[in-house]
């Protein structure tokens, strides 16, 4: 019989990969078990994988245990731990809406847990430990990287700019690009911004008048169309007209269908096997080796602008992030070449967009869940008058600003990063861990490859910190001392980590956020956003998106009628 399956070659190949994964495991575990600290982080146990007692497996493996004793005792943890098998616990934060999983693990066992990785990878470390993530992100910003088997990918994407960039490399290119997203040049920005808003409003004021004054719209496209007009003003003096471009139309293709992928099963598991075979991403395969869609498209535009401003840079007037470049390249003798500065740009509009419509999206819902807050932050901005300008919004309205920060720690949009340990280290802990003899452990050693899980959307929701993490509360921000103490937080913006913290934190934070208190102020001001009563989840694909239960796809449908003013 057995020699009968082993002639099948597929069975075969199936059992040498099983047995080479669990050799690979054995050998990593007896490796790390001596050299890293990490098995005194704690382990989820999933409801869904019973303890061993429980399972079939454990009446099926109990005869040949005896004889097998190390690989059942290596079966055995991995059943108790709860990680699938094959899978390890790598699937489970995508069973749920995104977050849930990391914040029921935070919750139960702390802000720093350990999964078991896919496909025999070495366990990951899940961490939400303000202390953690600023020795990562701020204090040894170079020693931890982004996986190096998706800076192929990236590049294919949005070409070889900040996102893409590691050490040096990356070090250069934040000091070419910081000075034009500083707090002076975005205040530059505010007359884009109002334009693609304007745009946007009046769009939507003829769409509801058009509907009799009441009507059901899928948010995501709105506020999608506006952002792509304001980065695509600010970026390269382009016009996509609110969506109505052929451009327009592209990048929205080209993100819808990214982002479906992304969704399915195929695609959660897609990164898995990648990072096991890395060979895959240099295959000579089309679907691999072709570029982004949107990268095409923006080349193709911001290109003719670069071939115009480069043949006289002097008479580029443009106040635009790439004439700016274009002219500080020209004059301070910089020799970045075309494609670099291209880069910069395809990855502006990649990143700059999507991102602040997830914000005003889920921002929109939750103010439509509570029609009190939503009714409190249009009359404080109603009664403001005029329009707000650039340092209105950053001083004068305290209403607006706590809705903003309550959207931004409840829904930072990019919701997931991970990182990945240059060289061995020792990583600090906030919060002390205890080994089974009860012995406080402060700091972990690690080893080089050491991959990290950073849940955004769960370090800034974490009960043992604010109490009612997942409620939405702007009030908590008026209302003194309803805050955590620093000491708990992270080192970003406002103490939170929607645009993460360090050297690598969100080029665009100022734009995005003016982008978004400009918009929410128009929209709310001019409209009244209600719950349809569908039930509304997030799960991630390259951001945070909102799908309705039941339904395929991305959506997000709220009932708006017209502000009665
Ligand atoms: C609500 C809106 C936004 C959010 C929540 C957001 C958040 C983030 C986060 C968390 C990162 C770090 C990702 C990582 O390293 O894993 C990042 C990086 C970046 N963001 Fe944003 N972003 C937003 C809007 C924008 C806008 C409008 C721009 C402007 C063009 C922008 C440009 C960038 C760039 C260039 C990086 C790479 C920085 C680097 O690696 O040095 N973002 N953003």
């Amino acid at each position: 019989m057995l020699q009968a399956l082993l002639a099948c070659p597929t069975t075969s190949a199936v059992a040498l990969f099983a047995l080479l994964l669990a050799a690979r495991r054995f050998f990593r575990f007896l490796h790390n078990r001596y050299t890293t600290d990490i098995r005194y982080v704690p382990k989820p146990v999933s409801a869904s994988h019973p303890p061993i007692s429980d399972s079939l497996f454990a009446h099926l493996a109990a005869p040949i245990a005896p004889y097998m004793r190390i690989s059942f005792i290596r079966l055995r943890r991995r059943t108790q731990d709860g990680g699938d098998w094959l899978w390890g616990h790598e699937m489970e934060p995508w069973s749920k809406p995104y977050g849930e999983v990391y914040s029921s693990w935070f919750d139960k066992h702390g802000p720093i847990v350990r999964m078991s990785g896919a496909l025999g990878h070495d366990d990951i470390l899940a961490v939400a430990d303000p202390g953690v993530l600023s020795h990562m992100l701020t204090k040894n910003v170079y020693g931890y990287s982004k996986s190096p088997i998706i800076r192929p990918i990236i590049d294919r994407l949005l070409g070889k700019s900040l996102p893409w960039a590691e050490g040096d490399e990356h070090r250069r290119m934040r000091a070419l690009l910081n000075p034009v997203f500083t707090a002076e040049q975005t205040r530059g920005m505010y007359d884009d911004v109002k334009l693609a808003t304007d745009h946007m409003v009046s769009k939507l004021v003829n769409h509801l008048r058009a509907s009799g004054g009441d009507a059901i719209i899928r948010t995501q496209e709105w506020t999608s169309n506006a952002t792509l007009d304001v980065i695509g003003r600010v970026g390269f003096g382009h016009d996509f007209r609110c969506g109505e471009s052929i451009e327009a139309k592209k990048i929205a293709a080209a993100w819808h269908e990214t982002v479906s992928l992304g969704l399915t099963k195929a695609g959660r598991i897609a990164p898995l096997i990648i990072r096991t075979f890395p060979i895959i991403v240099s295959l000579p395969i089309p679907a691999i080796q072709s570029q982004g869609a949107t990268k095409l498209t923006v080349r193709a535009l911001a290109e003719e602008l670069y071939v115009k401003a480069s043949a006289d840079p002097e008479s580029i007037k443009g106040k635009d992030l790439l004439s700016t470049l274009i002219r500080a390249n020209f004059r301070e003798r910089r020799n970045i070449s075309k494609d670099e500065l291209l880069d910069h740009i395809c990855t502006f509009v990649m990143v700059g967009h999507e991102t602040t419509a997830g914000a005003l999206n889920f921002t929109l819902l939750a103010l439509a869940q509570n029609p009190d807050m939503q009714a409190k932050l249009r009359k404080e901005l109603i009664e403001f008058g005029s329009e707000p300008t650039y340092d209105d919004f950053l001083t004068k309205l305290p209403y607006l600003d706590a809705v903003t920060k309550e959207s931004f720690r409840m829904f930072p949009v990019t919701a997931h990063t991970e990182r990945v340990a240059v060289k061995d280290d020792v990583i600090p802990l906030r919060k002390p861990i205890f080994t089974p003899e009860g012995q406080a452990v402060t700091s972990l050693r690690i080893k080089k490859g050491q991959l990290f899980h950073i849940p955004e959307l769960s370090i800034d929701r974490m009960n043992a910190v604010w109490g009612d993490g997942a409620t939405f509360r702007p009030d908590r921000w008026t209302i003194p001392g309803q805050l955590p103490a620093p000491s708990e937080l992270t080192q970003g913006w406002s103490n939170l980590f929607a645009f993460l913290e360090g050297p690598r934190m969100c080029l665009g934070f100022r734009l995005a956020l003016l982008e978004y208190k400009f918009m929410l102020t128009s929209l709310i001001k001019t409209f009244v956003f209600h719950d349809t009563g569908a039930k509304i989840e997030a799960h991630w694909s390259n951001t945070l998106q909102p799908k309705v239960v039941g339904e395929e796809g991305v959506n997000l449908p709220l009932r708006v009628t017209l502000a009665d003013n």
